[in-house]
C-alpha cells in the first residue's frame, strides 16, 4: 500500500459485500459468491480503496498512517456502488398518457406504430433545449444516486437527426463532467425509424451509418453503439449492418435483442461479439448458447416487463444455468420503464426473474460494470479500485429486495467523497 494518509475510513460495517473474486464477469454458480465480510472496514486514499476486509486486518494494514476522517457504519450493510448499465437518461417530456392506453390493452409496439411511444419522446426531445435536457436528466441522475447508483450508462436515441443525437450525447457528456456520478455514453440513433423516414427505413439506416456514426466518433461523444432490433423497428440484417459499421469505427456494441419477438437478436449479439445484449425475454436457448460462446453479458430489465404488464419475463434462471453472466438494469426511460430505482430492480429480479439476492447484487455491481467496459475500475471493493460504495439502512443483503418500495440508502461515497448522507444529497 503506497499512500501517504487515509482520507476516509469506513468502519463497523456489519455486512461488507466486497464482490471480490476473479476479475471477469461472473457466470453460473459464481454469481452466488458475493465475498461478504462480517465486521468489515474500507480504507480510502486519493479516491481509491487502500485496504478492505475485516476491520482488524484493515486497521493493522493502515497502522501508522494518519486517518483524516472516520465514518461509523453502525453495523449496517455496505456494497460496492451500484452500476446501472442500461438507461435512456437524457430525454424530453414524459408519457403518463400511455398508462391509460396500456390499461385499455394497446400494446407497446402498437403505440409506437401509431407514432406514439418512442416517437412521442423524439418530438419532446427535439423541442427541448440542451439546458432543459440537462436539468431534467440531472434531476433523474440525482434520484439514481440517492438510490445507490454511482455509475450510469446513458443512451441517445430520442433525437434521430444528426444534430439532435449529438445534442443528447453532449448533455450526457456535460453530466459526466459536472455530476459526481460517472456516465458512460452509448449512441443509439437506431432506436426507431423517425416519422420523416416512414416507409423508407433504408435511407435512415444509411443516415445512421454514413452520417451519425462518423460524427459521433469524430466528436468522441460515445463509447458504445446500440440498436433496437425488433419486429417493426430494425431487422436483424439492418442491425448487423449498423453494428458492424460501428465496430469498424471502434465502437463497442450493444443490442436491444428479442424483447418482444424472437428475432434472432441474441444470435446476432453472439455473432458480433457484442459486449452485452439487453431485454432477451423472447430469446431462445440457441440464442443464449451463441451469447455464452461469445462472452456476451445478458442485461435483463425486469422493471420494463413489469411496467409493460408482460406475462413473461427474461429467463434469468435458464441463463445462469447455462453459464451466461447476467446483469440487471433499470432501463430508465419515459415509456417502458419510468423508474430510476435499482432497488426496485432488485426486488423484481428476485420475485419475477427468480434470482437470489446474491445473484442480484452480482448483476448490479461487477457484472454491470463489465457490461459497460468498466470491470477493471469499479463493481467490487478491492484495493486499487475506485472508492464507490453504499451504506444502507439495512442489516443484510436480502433485506434490500425483501423490504420493497422504499429507499434503503443512507450514504453514498463516490471516488472517496461522501455525496449522499442520511439519505440526502450533500455534494
Ligand atoms: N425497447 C426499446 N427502447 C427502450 C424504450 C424506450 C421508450 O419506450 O421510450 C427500452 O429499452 O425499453
Ligand atoms: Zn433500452
Amino acid at each position: 500500500m503506497n499512500v501517504q494518509q487515509i482520507d476516509l475510513l469506513v468502519y463497523n460495517i456489519g455486512s461488507l459485500v466486497t464482490m471480490q473474486g476473479h476479475p471477469g464477469p461472473r457466470a453460473g454458480e459464481s454469481m452466488s459468491n458475493v465475498a461478504a465480510v462480517k465486521n468489515g472496514a474500507v480504507a480510502i486514499a486519493d479516491g481509491k480503496i487502500a485496504a478492505v476486509g475485516p476491520e482488524k486486518e484493515v486497521r493493522d494494514k493502515i497502522s501508522g498512517l494518519t486517518i483524516i476522517e472516520e465514518l461509523d457504519a453502525q453495523g449496517r450493510l455496505v456494497t460496492p456502488g451500484l452500476v446501472d448499465p442500461h438507461t435512456h437518461l437524457v430525454h424530453g417530456g414524459s408519457r403518463e398518457h400511455e398508462l391509460t392506453l396500456k390499461l385499455q390493452g394497446v400494446s407497446y409496439l402498437d403505440i409506437l406504430a401509431q407514432g406514439g411511444g418512442i416517437l412521442s419522446t423524439v418530438r419532446a426531445t427535439r423541442q427541448s433545449t440542451e439546458e432543459e435536457l440537462y436539468q431534467k436528466a440531472r434531476t433523474s441522475l440525482d434520484i439514481m444516486m440517492l438510490h445507490g447508483a454511482t455509475t450510469v450508462e446513458a443512451k441517445s436515441g430520442y433525437g434521430l437527426t444528426v444534430e439532435d443525437e449529438l445534442k443528447q450525447l453532449r448533455v450526457a457528456k456535460q453530466l459526466n463532467d459536472t455530476h459526481p456520478a460517472d456516465i458512460v455514453s452509448t449512441f443509439m440513433g437506431a432506436h426507431a425509424v423517425p416519422t420523416e423516414y416512414k416507409g423508407r427505413p433504408e435511407d435512415y439506416v444509411k443516415l445512421v451509418i454514413h452520417e451519425m456514426l462518423p460524427e459521433v466518433k469524430q466528436q468522441g461523444l460515445a463509447e458504445f453503439c446500440d440498436v433496437f432490433c425488433e419486429h417493426g423497428v430494425f431487422t436483424v440484417d439492418e442491425s448487423r449492418r449498423i453494428l458492424t459499421a460501428a465496430q469498424e469505427m471502434g465502437f463497442g456494441c450493444k443490442i436491444h435483442a428479442d424483447e418482444i419477438e424472437p428475432m434472432g437478436g441474441a444470435q446476432l449479439a453472439g455473432e458480433l461479439k457484442c459486449i452485452s445484449a439487453e431485454h432477451l425475454l423472447a430469446a431462445t436457448d440457441e440464442g443464449f448458447e451463441r451469447m455464452r460462446e461469445a462472452g456476451v453479458i445478458a442485461v435483463c430489465l425486469p422493471a420494463t416487463s413489469f411496467n409493460l404488464r408482460l406475462q413473461k419475463h427474461a429467463r434469468a434462471r435458464k441463463m445462469i444455468e447455462m453459464g451466461l453472466p447476467v446483469s440487471l438494469s433499470t432501463d430508465y426511460n419515459p415509456g417502458s420503464s419510468p423508474t430510476e430505482s435499482l432497488q426496485l430492480v432488485m426486488t423484481l429480479g428476485c420475485l419475477n426473474l427468480g434470482m437470489t439476492p446474491e445473484e442480484v447484487i452480482t448483476a448490479l455491481t461487477i457484472n454491470a460494470a463489465h457490461a459497460i467496459g468498466r470491470g477493471d475500475t469499479i463493481g467490487s471493493l478491492e484495493a486499487g479500485k475506485q472508492a464507490d460504495l453504499v451504506i444502507y439502512n439495512a442489516p443484510s443483503l436480502a433485506y434490500l429486495p425483501y423490504h420493497f418500495g422504499i429507499n434503503h440508502v443512507d450514504t453514498v461515497i463516490k471516488k472517496g467523497k461522501t455525496v449522499v448522507s442520511n439519505g440526502q444529497l450533500v455534494y
